[in-house]
């Protein structure tokens, strides 16, 4: 049985403040001048596993006897079948924190019978964050002391839609995606931020042929979808979770789909 809609909004706060304890911890890192990996120990991974802590820590005291599968530890986690979970991805954008151009998110979800019901990203450099709840809508906060607001996607230009695609993970794929569908203009962008372009109407598409895990994506697939978008896999069909080794397939984020 799943949660009510009182119950996925409750959880999705819970979310929210389990991603501001993760942000302070990952811009105490990211503000040191030498952030830059090593073999030994090395800053990036402190940011990780300090995310990652913060945040179990953080949901244990919320939302406990709910299974959280993070990166940091998916090997060791059992679902139990049929069992709604916590997907985190408690710092996605690595390279992108690496390079510091801000474009990196603290990403956690609900996921219930593999479908990410409620999901919250965190954007620590940008001081952003993005809330849905399926049928209750998604919104924004930030940047700054800018209040939470409501976000739903837009309907695409006519003369042609705006795409996101990974700034660091690029493919032919992509491009040929790109190329079919009369793309007006392009976006690079690192992270789940994509999602949450599409989500309020900054962008009509994220195509994704390359690799990326379930938690990557599960965050901003609720965001999206609470604003009226869609993600659908590649071949047709639903965007599953829950799947042997947490690998997604190729997948398409669209906002609103185009008017008749
Ligand atoms: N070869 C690969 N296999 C699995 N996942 C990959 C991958 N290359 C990139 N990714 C995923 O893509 C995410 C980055 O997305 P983007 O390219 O849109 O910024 C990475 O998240 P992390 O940065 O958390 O590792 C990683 O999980
Ligand atoms: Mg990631």
């Amino acid at each position: 049985m799943g949660f009510s809609p009182g119950e996925r909004a409750a959880l999705a706060d819970a979310f929210t403040s389990a991603a501001e304890a993760a942000a302070a911890g990952i811009l105490s890192v990211y503000g040191v001048a030498d952030s830059r990996p090593k073999a030994d120990g090395s800053p990036l991974t402190e940011a990780d596993l300090a995310a990652h802590d913060a945040i179990v820590a953080a949901l244990a005291q919320r939302c406990p006897g709910i299974a959280v599968v993070s990166e940091e530890d998916a090997a060791a986690t059992a679902v139990p079948p049929g069992a709604a979970f916590i997907l985190v991805d408690p710092l996605d954008g690595t390279r992108e924190f690496l390079s510091r151009n801000g474009e990196f998110t603290v990403n956690i979800a609900l996921v219930e019978a593999g479908r990410p019901v409620a999901g919250v990203v965190l954007a620590p450099a940008l001081g952003c964050a993005w809330l849905g709840v399926l049928g209750a809508g998604a919104r924004k906060r930030g940047p700054g002391s800018a209040p939470w607001r409501p976000i739903s996607v837009r309907r695409p230009d006519p003369a042609g839609i705006v795409a996101v695609a990974s700034r660091s993970h690029r493919d032919a794929a992509t491009d040929a995606f790109l190329a079919a569908h009369g793309v007006a203009g392009l976006r690079a962008v690192g992270s789940s931020l994509k999602f949450c372009l599409v989500a309020e109407g900054e962008a009509d598409v994220y195509p994704r042929f390359g690799p990326t895990m379930e938690w990557d994506t599960a965050a901003g697939q609720a965001v999206l979808e609470a604003a009226g978008g869609s993600v659908l896999a590649a071949e047709g069909g639903p965007f599953a979770y829950g799947k042997e080794g947490w690998r997604n397939g190729p997948f398409i984020a669209w906002g609103a789909p185009p008017a008749a």
